[in-house]
Protein backbone atom coordinates (compact mmCIF):
# COMPACT_ATOMS: atom_id res chain seq x y z
CA UNK A 1 0.00 0.00 0.00
CA UNK A 2 1.43 3.01 -0.85
CA UNK A 3 0.13 6.20 0.87
CA UNK A 4 -2.17 4.14 3.10
CA UNK A 5 -4.77 3.82 1.39
CA UNK A 6 -6.58 0.47 0.80
CA UNK A 7 -6.12 -1.73 -2.02
CA UNK A 8 -9.52 -2.92 -2.81
CA UNK A 9 -7.95 -6.64 -3.95
CA UNK A 10 -10.46 -9.07 -5.74
CA UNK A 11 -10.04 -12.03 -3.53
CA UNK A 12 -12.78 -15.10 -3.72
CA UNK A 13 -16.41 -15.31 -5.17
CA UNK A 14 -19.21 -13.70 -3.76
CA UNK A 15 -22.20 -16.92 -3.08
CA UNK A 16 -23.97 -14.91 -5.77
CA UNK A 17 -20.79 -15.14 -8.48
CA UNK A 18 -20.32 -18.80 -6.74
CA UNK A 19 -23.82 -20.48 -7.23
CA UNK A 20 -24.42 -18.99 -10.67
CA UNK A 21 -22.03 -20.92 -12.57
CA UNK A 22 -23.77 -23.86 -12.98
CA UNK A 23 -22.25 -26.44 -11.16
CA UNK A 24 -23.29 -28.21 -8.03
CA UNK A 25 -21.52 -28.14 -4.72
CA UNK A 26 -21.52 -30.24 -1.93
CA UNK A 27 -20.21 -28.80 1.83
CA UNK A 28 -16.64 -29.85 1.32
CA UNK A 29 -16.73 -27.97 -2.22
CA UNK A 30 -16.81 -24.41 -0.77
CA UNK A 31 -15.29 -23.04 2.34
CA UNK A 32 -15.65 -19.35 3.50
CA UNK A 33 -12.63 -16.75 3.92
CA UNK A 34 -12.30 -15.51 7.15
CA UNK A 35 -13.78 -12.19 8.34
CA UNK A 36 -12.78 -9.71 11.20
CA UNK A 37 -13.77 -10.49 14.62
CA UNK A 38 -15.55 -7.69 16.81
CA UNK A 39 -17.43 -9.90 19.61
CA UNK A 40 -16.94 -12.72 21.70
CA UNK A 41 -18.71 -16.04 20.80
CA UNK A 42 -20.86 -16.11 23.89
CA UNK A 43 -22.83 -13.17 22.52
CA UNK A 44 -23.64 -15.45 19.61
CA UNK A 45 -26.94 -15.95 19.29
CA UNK A 46 -28.50 -19.42 18.02
CA UNK A 47 -32.10 -19.07 18.36
CA UNK A 48 -34.02 -19.66 15.12
CA UNK A 49 -37.31 -20.47 13.21
CA UNK A 50 -37.66 -24.31 12.30
CA UNK A 51 -40.81 -22.94 10.42
CA UNK A 52 -43.18 -19.68 10.43
CA UNK A 53 -44.69 -20.27 13.67
CA UNK A 54 -42.37 -22.23 15.30
CA UNK A 55 -38.74 -21.14 17.04
CA UNK A 56 -36.11 -23.11 18.68
CA UNK A 57 -33.03 -21.79 20.59
CA UNK A 58 -30.57 -24.02 18.82
CA UNK A 59 -30.64 -24.46 15.29
CA UNK A 60 -30.78 -28.26 15.20
CA UNK A 61 -33.19 -31.34 14.35
CA UNK A 62 -32.97 -35.07 14.73
CA UNK A 63 -34.11 -36.79 11.94
CA UNK A 64 -37.20 -38.89 11.44
CA UNK A 65 -35.32 -42.37 11.06
CA UNK A 66 -36.24 -45.19 13.05
CA UNK A 67 -32.29 -45.60 14.03
CA UNK A 68 -32.34 -41.76 15.22
CA UNK A 69 -35.09 -40.35 16.84
CA UNK A 70 -37.65 -41.91 19.19
CA UNK A 71 -39.23 -40.21 22.34
CA UNK A 72 -35.24 -40.08 24.11
CA UNK A 73 -33.88 -38.14 21.40
CA UNK A 74 -37.07 -35.94 20.99
CA UNK A 75 -36.81 -35.40 24.93
CA UNK A 76 -32.80 -34.66 24.08
CA UNK A 77 -33.16 -32.33 21.33
CA UNK A 78 -36.43 -30.21 23.17
CA UNK A 79 -34.07 -30.37 26.03
CA UNK A 80 -31.33 -28.97 24.50
CA UNK A 81 -33.32 -26.05 22.50
CA UNK A 82 -33.62 -27.98 19.31
CA UNK A 83 -36.30 -30.48 18.20
CA UNK A 84 -36.86 -34.41 17.34
CA UNK A 85 -38.95 -35.42 14.32
CA UNK A 86 -40.36 -38.92 15.58
CA UNK A 87 -39.81 -41.51 12.78
CA UNK A 88 -42.72 -42.83 10.99
CA UNK A 89 -41.56 -46.37 10.15
CA UNK A 90 -43.92 -47.82 12.86
CA UNK A 91 -47.64 -48.18 13.41
CA UNK A 92 -49.35 -45.08 13.69
CA UNK A 93 -50.50 -46.00 17.33
CA UNK A 94 -46.89 -46.55 17.97
CA UNK A 95 -45.55 -43.12 16.64
CA UNK A 96 -48.04 -41.48 18.43
CA UNK A 97 -47.37 -43.56 22.50
CA UNK A 98 -44.04 -41.94 21.55
CA UNK A 99 -44.87 -38.51 21.46
CA UNK A 100 -46.81 -38.84 24.57
CA UNK A 101 -43.57 -40.54 26.17
CA UNK A 102 -41.63 -37.10 25.26
CA UNK A 103 -44.13 -34.95 26.15
CA UNK A 104 -45.06 -36.50 29.42
CA UNK A 105 -42.17 -35.85 30.93
CA UNK A 106 -40.21 -32.29 32.47
CA UNK A 107 -36.83 -33.86 32.94
CA UNK A 108 -34.82 -34.66 29.92
CA UNK A 109 -34.36 -38.36 29.74
CA UNK A 110 -36.50 -41.74 30.02
CA UNK A 111 -35.43 -44.22 32.69
CA UNK A 112 -35.55 -47.83 31.62
CA UNK A 113 -37.07 -49.10 35.43
CA UNK A 114 -36.84 -52.44 36.48
CA UNK A 115 -39.90 -53.68 38.44
CA UNK A 116 -41.11 -56.51 40.05
CA UNK A 117 -44.54 -57.65 41.93
CA UNK A 118 -45.11 -57.73 45.90
CA UNK A 119 -45.16 -62.17 45.56
CA UNK A 120 -41.46 -62.13 43.50
CA UNK A 121 -37.94 -62.84 44.91
CA UNK A 122 -34.59 -61.16 43.72
CA UNK A 123 -32.43 -64.41 43.53
CA UNK A 124 -29.63 -62.57 41.74
CA UNK A 125 -27.82 -59.17 41.82
CA UNK A 126 -28.29 -59.25 38.04
CA UNK A 127 -31.97 -58.40 38.41
CA UNK A 128 -31.17 -54.68 39.49
CA UNK A 129 -29.28 -54.21 35.89
CA UNK A 130 -27.48 -50.83 36.33
CA UNK A 131 -29.82 -49.84 39.09
CA UNK A 132 -29.46 -48.94 42.63
CA UNK A 133 -33.35 -50.01 42.80
CA UNK A 134 -35.79 -52.02 42.10
CA UNK A 135 -39.34 -51.24 41.91
CA UNK A 136 -42.50 -53.33 43.93
CA UNK A 137 -45.35 -52.43 42.00
CA UNK A 138 -48.86 -54.01 42.07
CA UNK A 139 -48.90 -56.02 38.92
CA UNK A 140 -44.81 -55.27 38.68
CA UNK A 141 -44.29 -53.46 35.53
CA UNK A 142 -44.08 -49.35 36.02
CA UNK A 143 -47.67 -49.35 34.52
CA UNK A 144 -49.26 -50.06 37.87
CA UNK A 145 -49.49 -49.06 41.74
CA UNK A 146 -46.06 -48.21 43.44
CA UNK A 147 -45.88 -50.13 46.92
CA UNK A 148 -42.27 -50.29 47.60
CA UNK A 149 -38.36 -49.99 46.51
CA UNK A 150 -35.49 -52.68 47.39
CA UNK A 151 -32.27 -51.30 47.20
CA UNK A 152 -29.67 -53.44 45.96
CA UNK A 153 -27.15 -52.13 48.94
CA UNK A 154 -30.04 -53.77 51.76
CA UNK A 155 -30.74 -56.82 49.21
CA UNK A 156 -26.97 -57.51 49.38
CA UNK A 157 -27.07 -57.59 53.19
CA UNK A 158 -29.94 -60.13 53.22
CA UNK A 159 -28.80 -63.05 55.22
CA UNK A 160 -31.79 -65.28 53.14
CA UNK A 161 -32.83 -63.98 50.12
CA UNK A 162 -35.42 -66.19 48.68
CA UNK A 163 -38.54 -64.53 50.60
CA UNK A 164 -41.06 -62.69 48.54
CA UNK A 165 -39.72 -58.72 48.45
CA UNK A 166 -42.99 -57.89 49.90
CA UNK A 167 -41.42 -58.78 52.97
CA UNK A 168 -38.69 -56.58 53.26
CA UNK A 169 -39.14 -53.59 50.88
CA UNK A 170 -39.11 -50.19 51.98
CA UNK A 171 -42.57 -49.62 52.21
CA UNK A 172 -43.06 -45.43 52.99
CA UNK A 173 -41.17 -44.26 49.87
CA UNK A 174 -40.62 -40.49 49.28
CA UNK A 175 -41.53 -40.03 45.76
CA UNK A 176 -41.90 -36.99 43.47
CA UNK A 177 -44.83 -36.30 40.86
CA UNK A 178 -43.97 -36.93 37.24
CA UNK A 179 -44.61 -33.61 36.35
CA UNK A 180 -41.94 -31.94 38.51
CA UNK A 181 -39.72 -29.89 36.53
CA UNK A 182 -35.58 -31.04 36.74
CA UNK A 183 -35.09 -28.19 39.10
CA UNK A 184 -37.67 -28.73 41.45
CA UNK A 185 -36.64 -32.75 41.49
CA UNK A 186 -33.51 -31.98 42.39
CA UNK A 187 -34.50 -29.46 45.42
CA UNK A 188 -36.26 -32.78 46.88
CA UNK A 189 -33.18 -34.78 46.49
CA UNK A 190 -31.23 -32.28 47.81
CA UNK A 191 -33.40 -31.17 50.52
CA UNK A 192 -34.20 -34.62 52.37
CA UNK A 193 -30.75 -35.62 51.29
CA UNK A 194 -31.78 -38.43 48.87
CA UNK A 195 -29.57 -40.39 46.88
CA UNK A 196 -32.77 -41.53 44.33
CA UNK A 197 -36.33 -39.83 43.81
CA UNK A 198 -39.11 -42.08 42.11
CA UNK A 199 -40.77 -40.03 39.98
CA UNK A 200 -44.80 -40.84 39.97
CA UNK A 201 -48.07 -40.76 38.01
CA UNK A 202 -49.79 -37.84 40.15
CA UNK A 203 -53.31 -39.75 38.85
CA UNK A 204 -52.96 -43.87 38.81
CA UNK A 205 -49.60 -43.60 41.39
CA UNK A 206 -47.89 -45.68 38.86
CA UNK A 207 -43.82 -44.98 38.78
CA UNK A 208 -42.72 -42.77 35.70
CA UNK A 209 -39.18 -42.70 36.06
CA UNK A 210 -36.37 -42.77 38.26
CA UNK A 211 -34.44 -39.44 38.98
CA UNK A 212 -31.11 -40.31 41.01
CA UNK A 213 -28.19 -37.55 42.40
CA UNK A 214 -26.13 -38.43 39.39
CA UNK A 215 -28.10 -37.71 36.86
CA UNK A 216 -28.90 -33.89 38.65
CA UNK A 217 -24.70 -33.65 38.15
CA UNK A 218 -24.97 -34.60 34.70
CA UNK A 219 -27.25 -32.72 33.77
CA UNK A 220 -26.53 -29.66 35.02
CA UNK A 221 -23.11 -30.33 33.68
CA UNK A 222 -24.07 -29.42 30.63
CA UNK A 223 -23.47 -25.79 29.28
CA UNK A 224 -26.41 -23.98 28.58
CA UNK A 225 -27.03 -23.72 24.87
CA UNK A 226 -30.33 -22.43 25.16
CA UNK A 227 -33.92 -22.12 26.64
CA UNK A 228 -35.77 -25.85 26.49
CA UNK A 229 -38.01 -26.02 23.14
CA UNK A 230 -41.44 -25.70 24.71
CA UNK A 231 -44.87 -25.98 23.02
CA UNK A 232 -48.26 -23.32 24.02
CA UNK A 233 -48.67 -26.25 26.35
CA UNK A 234 -45.92 -26.24 28.32
CA UNK A 235 -44.60 -29.61 27.27
CA UNK A 236 -41.36 -30.19 25.28
CA UNK A 237 -42.28 -29.42 21.69
CA UNK A 238 -42.11 -32.96 19.82
CA UNK A 239 -42.41 -33.10 15.66
CA UNK A 240 -43.23 -36.42 13.71
CA UNK A 241 -43.37 -37.37 10.29
CA UNK A 242 -45.70 -38.77 7.79
CA UNK A 243 -46.23 -39.85 4.44
CA UNK A 244 -48.10 -38.59 1.65
CA UNK A 245 -50.39 -41.77 1.11
CA UNK A 246 -54.05 -41.62 1.89
CA UNK A 247 -53.70 -43.67 4.95
CA UNK A 248 -51.69 -41.04 6.34
CA UNK A 249 -54.29 -38.65 7.05
CA UNK A 250 -55.74 -41.59 9.59
CA UNK A 251 -51.90 -41.39 11.35
CA UNK A 252 -51.84 -37.65 11.14
CA UNK A 253 -55.00 -38.18 13.22
CA UNK A 254 -53.51 -40.28 16.09
CA UNK A 255 -50.28 -37.87 15.88
CA UNK A 256 -52.29 -34.18 16.45
CA UNK A 257 -54.33 -36.32 19.39
CA UNK A 258 -50.74 -37.04 21.03
CA UNK A 259 -49.80 -33.59 20.75
CA UNK A 260 -47.31 -33.28 17.96
CA UNK A 261 -46.05 -29.83 17.27
CA UNK A 262 -45.34 -30.26 13.67
CA UNK A 263 -45.01 -32.52 10.81
CA UNK A 264 -43.06 -33.38 8.44
CA UNK A 265 -43.84 -34.50 4.83
CA UNK A 266 -40.98 -37.59 4.34
CA UNK A 267 -40.89 -38.11 1.34
CA UNK A 268 -37.33 -38.46 -1.21
CA UNK A 269 -39.03 -35.83 -3.61
CA UNK A 270 -41.58 -33.65 -2.36
CA UNK A 271 -42.34 -31.62 -5.41
CA UNK A 272 -45.59 -33.94 -6.30
CA UNK A 273 -49.28 -33.65 -6.63
CA UNK A 274 -49.26 -36.04 -3.45
CA UNK A 275 -47.39 -33.42 -1.64
CA UNK A 276 -49.26 -30.58 -2.18
CA UNK A 277 -52.44 -32.49 -1.46
CA UNK A 278 -51.17 -33.53 1.83
CA UNK A 279 -50.14 -29.74 2.84
CA UNK A 280 -53.26 -28.54 1.42
CA UNK A 281 -55.23 -31.39 3.29
CA UNK A 282 -52.96 -30.61 7.01
CA UNK A 283 -53.60 -26.81 6.64
CA UNK A 284 -57.21 -27.00 5.68
CA UNK A 285 -58.18 -29.92 8.94
CA UNK A 286 -55.32 -28.68 11.48
CA UNK A 287 -54.88 -24.49 10.82
CA UNK A 288 -52.75 -24.16 13.61
CA UNK A 289 -50.82 -27.21 12.86
CA UNK A 290 -47.38 -26.71 10.68
CA UNK A 291 -46.50 -28.85 8.06
CA UNK A 292 -42.76 -28.76 6.56
CA UNK A 293 -42.82 -30.20 2.92
CA UNK A 294 -39.63 -31.39 1.15
CA UNK A 295 -37.50 -32.83 0.72
CA UNK A 296 -37.45 -29.98 -2.24
CA UNK A 297 -33.21 -28.90 -3.72
CA UNK A 298 -34.35 -26.36 -6.43
CA UNK A 299 -36.32 -23.58 -6.59
CA UNK A 300 -38.43 -24.78 -8.94
CA UNK A 301 -39.60 -27.48 -6.55
CA UNK A 302 -39.91 -25.13 -3.53
CA UNK A 303 -42.04 -22.56 -5.33
CA UNK A 304 -44.69 -24.91 -5.63
CA UNK A 305 -44.47 -26.15 -2.38
CA UNK A 306 -45.02 -22.28 -0.66
CA UNK A 307 -47.57 -21.92 -2.90
CA UNK A 308 -49.29 -25.03 -1.49
CA UNK A 309 -48.97 -23.48 1.82
CA UNK A 310 -45.75 -25.49 3.47
CA UNK A 311 -44.79 -23.33 6.84
CA UNK A 312 -40.96 -24.68 6.51
CA UNK A 313 -39.14 -26.63 3.91
CA UNK A 314 -36.46 -29.91 4.03
CA UNK A 315 -33.82 -29.43 1.78
CA UNK A 316 -31.37 -32.48 0.58
CA UNK A 317 -31.49 -35.02 -2.45
CA UNK A 318 -28.90 -37.86 -2.37
CA UNK A 319 -27.21 -35.72 0.91
CA UNK A 320 -27.95 -38.00 3.76
CA UNK A 321 -24.84 -40.26 4.49
CA UNK A 322 -26.84 -43.35 4.01
CA UNK A 323 -28.63 -42.19 1.17
CA UNK A 324 -29.05 -43.96 -2.32
CA UNK A 325 -31.70 -41.22 -3.85
CA UNK A 326 -28.90 -40.38 -6.23
CA UNK A 327 -28.16 -43.44 -7.57
CA UNK A 328 -31.43 -45.16 -7.59
CA UNK A 329 -33.26 -42.50 -9.20
CA UNK A 330 -30.39 -40.13 -10.59
CA UNK A 331 -32.09 -36.98 -9.47
CA UNK A 332 -30.71 -34.98 -6.61
CA UNK A 333 -28.02 -31.95 -6.16
CA UNK A 334 -25.28 -30.98 -4.04
CA UNK A 335 -26.30 -30.02 -0.77
CA UNK A 336 -24.39 -26.63 -0.46
CA UNK A 337 -25.96 -25.34 -3.76
CA UNK A 338 -29.46 -26.68 -2.75
CA UNK A 339 -29.45 -25.42 0.54
CA UNK A 340 -28.33 -21.99 -0.99
CA UNK A 341 -31.12 -21.87 -4.11
CA UNK A 342 -34.01 -23.02 -1.67
CA UNK A 343 -33.27 -20.34 1.37
CA UNK A 344 -32.93 -17.52 -1.45
CA UNK A 345 -36.58 -18.31 -2.71
CA UNK A 346 -37.96 -19.43 0.68
CA UNK A 347 -36.28 -16.24 2.35
CA UNK A 348 -38.76 -14.24 -0.18
CA UNK A 349 -41.66 -16.13 1.26
CA UNK A 350 -40.28 -15.78 5.01
CA UNK A 351 -40.28 -19.86 4.87
CA UNK A 352 -37.94 -21.30 6.86
CA UNK A 353 -35.09 -23.99 5.47
CA UNK A 354 -34.10 -27.20 7.04
CA UNK A 355 -30.82 -28.30 5.31
CA UNK A 356 -31.36 -31.82 5.81
CA UNK A 357 -28.68 -34.84 5.56
CA UNK A 358 -24.77 -35.05 4.97
CA UNK A 359 -23.77 -33.13 8.43
CA UNK A 360 -20.71 -35.21 9.39
CA UNK A 361 -19.11 -32.42 11.23
CA UNK A 362 -19.74 -29.01 12.97
CA UNK A 363 -18.44 -26.96 9.78
CA UNK A 364 -21.18 -28.35 7.77
CA UNK A 365 -23.51 -26.84 10.41
CA UNK A 366 -22.06 -23.55 10.03
CA UNK A 367 -21.82 -23.77 5.87
CA UNK A 368 -25.67 -24.71 5.70
CA UNK A 369 -26.34 -21.86 7.86
CA UNK A 370 -24.58 -19.36 6.15
CA UNK A 371 -25.70 -20.32 2.80
CA UNK A 372 -29.61 -19.70 4.14
CA UNK A 373 -30.86 -22.42 6.06
CA UNK A 374 -32.44 -21.97 9.28
CA UNK A 375 -31.99 -24.78 10.93
CA UNK A 376 -30.15 -28.36 10.72
CA UNK A 377 -31.49 -31.88 10.26
CA UNK A 378 -28.93 -34.75 11.36
CA UNK A 379 -29.59 -38.68 11.07
CA UNK A 380 -25.67 -40.61 11.38
CA UNK A 381 -23.94 -37.73 12.98
CA UNK A 382 -26.35 -38.05 16.26
CA UNK A 383 -27.34 -41.70 16.26
CA UNK A 384 -23.32 -42.48 16.25
CA UNK A 385 -22.65 -45.74 13.88
CA UNK A 386 -26.57 -45.97 13.27
CA UNK A 387 -27.37 -48.12 15.75
CA UNK A 388 -30.94 -48.84 16.56
CA UNK A 389 -31.90 -47.42 19.94
CA UNK A 390 -32.63 -50.03 21.39
CA UNK A 391 -29.32 -51.75 21.89
CA UNK A 392 -28.17 -49.10 24.71
CA UNK A 393 -27.74 -51.07 27.84
CA UNK A 394 -30.11 -48.28 28.65
CA UNK A 395 -32.35 -45.45 27.43
CA UNK A 396 -30.25 -42.92 29.21
CA UNK A 397 -27.35 -43.81 28.34
CA UNK A 398 -28.26 -43.56 24.56
CA UNK A 399 -29.88 -40.69 25.31
CA UNK A 400 -26.76 -38.72 27.06
CA UNK A 401 -24.60 -39.75 24.47
CA UNK A 402 -26.90 -37.81 22.20
CA UNK A 403 -26.70 -35.15 24.15
CA UNK A 404 -23.35 -34.99 24.17
CA UNK A 405 -22.91 -35.37 20.41
CA UNK A 406 -25.15 -32.27 20.32
CA UNK A 407 -23.07 -30.28 22.77
CA UNK A 408 -20.52 -31.21 20.35
CA UNK A 409 -22.19 -29.64 17.71
CA UNK A 410 -23.76 -26.10 19.13
CA UNK A 411 -19.93 -25.19 21.37
N1 LIG B 1 -32.51 -36.87 1.18
C1 LIG B 1 -33.19 -37.88 0.62
O1 LIG B 1 -32.86 -38.44 -0.42
C2 LIG B 1 -34.42 -38.28 1.33
C3 LIG B 1 -34.78 -39.61 1.40
N2 LIG B 1 -35.87 -39.96 2.13
C4 LIG B 1 -36.14 -41.37 2.35
O2 LIG B 1 -37.17 -41.86 1.48
C5 LIG B 1 -38.23 -42.41 2.29
C6 LIG B 1 -39.58 -42.26 1.68
O3 LIG B 1 -39.47 -41.43 0.61
P1 LIG B 1 -40.23 -41.90 -0.70
O4 LIG B 1 -39.80 -43.24 -1.19
O5 LIG B 1 -40.16 -40.77 -1.64
O6 LIG B 1 -41.73 -42.12 -0.19
P2 LIG B 1 -43.06 -41.37 -0.65
O7 LIG B 1 -44.11 -41.99 0.15
O8 LIG B 1 -42.92 -39.90 -0.57
O9 LIG B 1 -43.26 -41.63 -2.20
C7 LIG B 1 -42.91 -42.82 -2.85
C8 LIG B 1 -43.80 -42.93 -4.04
O10 LIG B 1 -45.08 -43.29 -3.58
C9 LIG B 1 -46.06 -42.74 -4.49
N3 LIG B 1 -47.05 -42.02 -3.70
C10 LIG B 1 -46.82 -41.21 -2.67
N4 LIG B 1 -47.99 -40.72 -2.19
C11 LIG B 1 -48.96 -41.25 -2.96
C12 LIG B 1 -50.39 -41.15 -3.00
N5 LIG B 1 -51.05 -40.37 -2.10
N6 LIG B 1 -51.09 -41.83 -3.92
C13 LIG B 1 -50.44 -42.60 -4.81
N7 LIG B 1 -49.10 -42.74 -4.86
C14 LIG B 1 -48.37 -42.07 -3.94
C15 LIG B 1 -45.34 -41.79 -5.42
O11 LIG B 1 -45.14 -42.41 -6.65
C16 LIG B 1 -44.00 -41.60 -4.75
O12 LIG B 1 -42.95 -41.39 -5.67
C17 LIG B 1 -38.14 -41.61 3.55
O13 LIG B 1 -38.77 -42.34 4.62
C18 LIG B 1 -36.64 -41.48 3.75
O14 LIG B 1 -36.11 -42.65 4.36
C19 LIG B 1 -36.71 -39.05 2.70
C20 LIG B 1 -36.37 -37.71 2.62
C21 LIG B 1 -35.19 -37.25 1.96
O1 LIG C 1 -32.14 -42.09 0.26
C1 LIG C 1 -32.35 -42.26 1.44
N1 LIG C 1 -32.71 -43.49 1.89
C2 LIG C 1 -32.97 -43.71 3.20
O2 LIG C 1 -33.28 -44.82 3.61
C3 LIG C 1 -32.87 -42.61 4.08
N2 LIG C 1 -33.08 -42.45 5.40
C4 LIG C 1 -32.85 -41.18 5.69
N3 LIG C 1 -32.52 -40.54 4.58
C5 LIG C 1 -32.23 -39.12 4.47
O3 LIG C 1 -30.94 -38.85 5.04
C6 LIG C 1 -31.10 -37.85 6.06
C7 LIG C 1 -30.08 -38.07 7.17
O4 LIG C 1 -28.79 -37.91 6.58
P1 LIG C 1 -27.46 -37.95 7.52
O5 LIG C 1 -27.44 -39.31 8.16
O6 LIG C 1 -26.31 -37.69 6.59
O7 LIG C 1 -27.64 -36.84 8.54
C8 LIG C 1 -32.52 -38.05 6.55
O8 LIG C 1 -33.01 -36.89 7.21
C9 LIG C 1 -33.26 -38.33 5.26
O9 LIG C 1 -33.53 -37.15 4.55
C10 LIG C 1 -32.51 -41.39 3.57
N4 LIG C 1 -32.25 -41.20 2.26
K1 LIG D 1 -37.81 -41.90 7.28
Amino acid sequence: MSNGAVVQIEDGFSSKQLFNQGYSYTYDDVIFLPGFIDFATDSVDLTTKLTGNLNLSIPCVSSPMDTVTESSMALAMATLGGIGIIHNNNTSVHQASLIRSAKSRQIPFISDLICVSPSDSIDSVEEFGSKPCVFVTESGNSKSKLLGVVLKSDWEKLSYKDVAVSDYMLKDVVSGSSKYSFEQAASVLQAKKLEYLPLVNEVDGSVVDLFTASDVERIRGFPKLGNPSLGTDGEFMVGAAIGTREQEKERLEHLVKAGTNVVVLDSSQGNSIYQIEMIKYVKKTYPNLDVIGGNVVTAYQAQNLIQAGADGLRVGMGSGSICTTQEVCAVGRGQATAVYKVSSIAAQSGVPVIADGGIANSGHIVKALVLGASTVMMGSFLAGSNEAPGVYESQVDYHFKHINCIQRIVL
